[in-house]
Order: structure tokens, then C-alpha cells, then sequence
């Protein structure tokens, strides 16, 4: 199967520079992420893929080639971007039909791709009746037309419900297990997690991480170990003594800094002190999410200021 390639690729418009000297590769076989805060530069990187938008320079090609240079692009990428596009006088079935034309594609493909993305019963509806989730669902249905090798969508979880966002979570993970090269963009770390193996990370156009999940959280910060015992103190003691921060939760359990759980369970053990529960506290990925794009963040709200005026 195909990668999807950028390379050194940089956009600039007006006075912004929505994507700066970009380099990625996009690899079959997993779901790849793309995360970024607002204004990341997500969107135009895929605009730039699908050639509806020339870089100011460098290259994104999908195996080797340019997207225009794709006599059928549906049938080697599948794209879902921005769904307004679709004609609203058309029904779903046309708008379908319309594409397997252009493409070559089998016209059996478009009950097919109906039956998959739930819109079998709507396929006779006009395309501006439906929500917003229906345009969603519609939107996946033509990137998954032409049985495309690559699929990149655009937040494809926007208004969907939560039996379509579980349905769009599986579907990706299928489309990777059959070796296809799949790009998924979001905002939303938590969510990324549930579906991808692998993340690209934009900030104000830059690449701040290629990593697979995994190491994205190994890599992200110091070890925090907590415990739970019948005697905190004792063992806050011992710690503190070491020269160790701790954290006292709400919960009764004690959240130790720069320590893995088997360096306390030593220490406990070493004190003769009992403990009934000790785990590594892993960083949660939103956590490690907001500190890797915390500086990137070009749209950050205040928490509203408590002072009084006096
Ligand atoms: N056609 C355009 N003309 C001018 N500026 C643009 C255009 N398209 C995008 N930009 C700017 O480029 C930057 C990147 O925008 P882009 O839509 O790619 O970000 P994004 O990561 O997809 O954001 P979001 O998550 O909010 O959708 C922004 O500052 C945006 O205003």
C-alpha cells in the first residue's frame, strides 16, 4: 500500500504561515493521528495532499505521486473534508453515483458504501435536508468509494453521535488492519487514543512530534508513582526524608514525584512499613498532549479572573 509523503512542505497565505517546513511520512498498516490545536495547519496539510491547494513550496505526494497526476484519485485516496462541498440538491445515492462515474468505479459500490456508513435508509434524501452527522456519515461513504489504499479524514467524528463515534473507531482500525495507510486529524487527544497507533503533531504549522503513541507517553515527563497505606505518614516520612515531593490526593492514596512504584515499594519495604496498593502514575496523553502544544496554542482562553476590584 501507499504512503502519504510531505516533504518540507510549507504554505504560506497573507501574512500567515499556515504550514512550515513540514516532513512526514505517513505509513500503511496503522492509524495515524494528526493532532494540533486550532489553527495548527491540519486542514491545509490536507488540502495540500489532495492538490486543492499549492504549496509555497516543497511536496506532498501519495506513492511518490502528485494527486492530480491520478487518472481515478477515489480509487487510490479517500478523502473526507470539508462536507458544506457536497451539492445539497442532490440525494445521497446521486451524490454517490455521480463520483463512481467520474471514477470508474463499480456502481455496486455505492449500495455498499450506503450499507457501511448507516445511510442506506436516507440514500434517497436530499443531501441539504441532512444534519450534520448524516453529512458526516456521507462524507466517509465517498472516501471509502473507490476502495482506496489511502484514507485521510478530516475530523471525521464531528457531529456524530455516540454510536456513530464508536462506529467511525472501529471502521478506522479495520481500514488499518486491511493495510491501508489511514490519516485521521482531531483536536481532541482523549479521542485520538481510542483509535490510533501513531501521531503526527502540528503546532502553528511545525511538526512537534512523530511518534507512536506509546512512546509519546514514555517520553513525556518524569516518573510519579502513588500508594495507598494503612499509615501514610509513615511512609510520607521516609520519602520526604529522601528528599521526595508528595502529594496527598483526596482520595487518601499519596502521589510521589521522580519515583517508579518499585523504588517506593523498596523503600516501604526497606522501612518495614505496610502498603495496600502502589502503581506508576502514568501522565494522562491529554496531559502529555496540552504540555507538548501548550507554547503553540494560538487561541488560549483565561480561566475568568477571581480578584476583586477594590
Ligand atoms: N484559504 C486561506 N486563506 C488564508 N488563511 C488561511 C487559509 N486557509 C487556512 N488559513 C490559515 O492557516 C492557518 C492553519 O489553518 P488550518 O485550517 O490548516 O488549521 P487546522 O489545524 O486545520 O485548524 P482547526 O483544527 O481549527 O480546523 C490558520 O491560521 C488559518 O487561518
Amino acid at each position: 500500500m501507499e504512503t502519504i509523503d510531505v516533504q518540507q512542505l510549507t504554505k504560506h497565505y497573507a501574512g500567515v504561515r499556515a504550514v512550515d517546513r513540514l516532513t512526514f511520512t505517513v505509513c500503511p498498516g496503522r492509524v495515524t493521528g494528526f493532532l494540533g490545536p486550532n489553527g495548527a495547519g491540519k486542514s491545509t496539510t490536507m488540502r495540500l495532499v489532495l492538490g486543492l491547494a499549492r504549496p509555497t513550496s516543497g511536496s506532498a505526494t501519495i506513492g511518490g505521486r502528485a494527486y492530480g497526476s491520478f487518472h481515478a484519485p477515489l480509487r487510490h485516496v479517500g478523502a473526507l473534508l470539508d462536507t458544506h462541498a457536497i451539492q445539497g440538491s442532490r440525494t445521497a445515492r446521486n451524490h454517490l453515483r455521480s463520483l463512481t462515474v467520474a471514477n470508474g468505479i463499480p456502481d455496486r459500490r455505492v449500495e455498499e458504501v450506503l450499507d457501511e456508513t448507516g445511510l442506506t435508509e436516507a440514500a434517497h434524501r436530499r443531501v441539504g435536508e441532512f444534519s450534520l452527522g448524516m453529512r458526516q456519515r456521507l462524507g466517509v461513504a465517498a472516501a471509502l468509494l473507490g476502495d482506496p489504499g489511502v484514507v485521510m479524514l478530516d475530523e471525521p467524528s464531528n457531529g456524530l453521535d455516540p454510536e456513530g463515534v464508536v462506529w467511525i473507531r472501529g471502521l478506522l482500525r479495520r481500514l488499518a488492519a486491511e493495510g491501508r495507510t489511514v490519516l485521521v486529524s482531531s483536536h481532541l487527544m482523549s479521542e485520538t487514543a481510542e483509535f490510533a497507533d501513531h501521531l503526527v503533531v502540528l503546532g502553528r504549522g511545525r511538526l512537534l512530534a512523530d511518534t507512536s503513541i506509546r512512546t509519546f507517553l514514555a517520553g513525556s515527563g518524569p516518573p510519579r508513582a502513588r500508594f495507598r497505606a494503612p499509615q501514610p505518614a509513615r511512609l510520607v516520612a521516609a520519602l520526604t526524608r529522601r528528599g521526595h515531593s508528595v502529594e496527598l490526593g483526596e482520595d487518601g492514596r499519596v502521589s510521589v514525584g521522580g519515583l517508579r512504584a518499585e523504588d517506593v515499594g523498596t523503600i516501604a519495604a526497606r522501612e518495614g512499613i505496610p502498603v495496600l496498593e502502589l502503581t506508576d502514575e502514568r501522565m494522562s496523553l491529554e496531559q502529555a498532549y496540552l504540555r507538548l502544544t501548550a507554547d503553540d496554542a494560538q487561541f488560549v482562553s483565561r480561566a475568568p479572573s477571581t480578584r476583586q476590584e477594590v
